[in-house]
């Protein structure tokens, strides 16, 4: 029987305490347990703390886990819920990602100020972003438009918006849905046109590798359709290195036993894209992740990676 209540690492935005109740009330559902059972352990991590510069100017993604994964170690807490897409490839010795909440939308959402497309937005407008990745995606599809970086909460973006700043910008409409805020979006925009971040979407939950109380407590949530999909997806972004400074998009689908995949990657000015697509068995879906990022990268060549990092 348990009896100290179990402690659950998060972040403190609006959005990771969503990700962190979402994942503790699947607990409660799976094994009946009471509010009481868990406690919520709120850490300010670096990259919470730095929001004047883009995340590749100061290190990357590393600087959101840092401090929940110090605490993981050191045993004061059992185990930490992230946005997958935030995660690192490589995590420290003795941490693993062992379980994924059923992945939610994972495309990305368009917020436009005065039209509701991206498409009708006028020749020479600005939109905000600080995701590399979108920067480039909507430079490919519209050279003519201004991107400014764009950090900060949910809220501040949507308030630079309202007087102003910008006439558009991106936010993952899984985001938006954890947050209520789903409305705000103008526009939700396809996977054909705007590829979203690897594993966006995906809540996933970090624990001590061979913590097997941890392990059974978490089991029954884990859904395996996402766990297999964001493997594929970090496979594709480790195979090219994961640097943050590269715009990497990824997306693969579990049907039955297969799994399809589309990988891109693109020059920060969205000038060149080099894209694939691919399916396999479900079972391969590391491999198949690994595979399309090999490829994607002898096709672009080192040069491709070499000039603006
Ligand atoms: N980088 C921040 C971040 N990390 C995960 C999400 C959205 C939720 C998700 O992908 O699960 C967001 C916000 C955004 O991109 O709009």
């Amino acid at each position: 029987m348990q009896t100290k209540p179990l402690r659950i690492g998060t972040r403190g935005s609006p959005l990771a305490l969503a990700q962190a109740h979402e994942a503790r009330d699947r607990l409660m559902a799976a094994h009946g347990l009471s509010e009481d059972m868990f406690e919520i352990v709120v850490l300010s991590t670096k990259g919470d703390r730095i929001t004047d510069r883009p995340l590749s100017a100061i290190g990357g993604k590393g600087l959101f886990t840092e401090e929940l994964e110090a605490q993981l170690l050191s045993g004061e807490l059992d185990f930490a819920v992230h946005s997958s897409k935030d995660m690192p490839t490589t995590l420290p010795e003795g941490l693993e990602l062992s379980t994924f909440l059923p992945r939610a939308d994972p495309r990305d959402a368009f917020i436009g100020r005065d039209v509701k497309k991206l498409a009708d937005l006028p020749q020479g407008a600005v939109v905000g972003s600080s995701s590399l990745r979108r920067q480039a995606l909507i430079r490919r599809l519209r050279p003519d438009i201004e991107v400014v970086l764009f950090r900060g909460s949910v809220q501040t973006r949507l308030q630079k918006l309202a007087d102003g700043v910008v006439d558009g910008t991106f936010l993952a409409n899984a985001g938006l849905k954890r947050l209520g805020m789903d409305d705000v979006a103008t526009e939700v925009l396809s996977v054909r046109d705007f590829l979203p971040a690897p594993a966006q979407g995906a809540i996933c939950i970090e624990q001590r590798s061979g913590d097997q109380r941890i392990g059974d407590l978490l089991a029954p949530i884990n859904d395996e359709d996402t766990a297999i999909a964001v493997s594929c997806e970090r496979a594709f972004l480790a195979a090219l290195d994961g640097s943050c400074r590269t715009p990497i998009a990824a997306y693969a689908r579990c049907f039955n036993e297969r799994i399809s995949f589309s990988g891109m990657i693109l020059t920060p000015d969205g000038a060149t894209a080099h894209d694939i697509l691919t399916d396999g068995m479900r079972g391969e879906a590391q491999k198949i992740g690994r595979w399309a990022g090999e490829q994607l990268k002898k096709r672009a060549g080192p040069g491709f990676f070499e000039d603006w990092t």
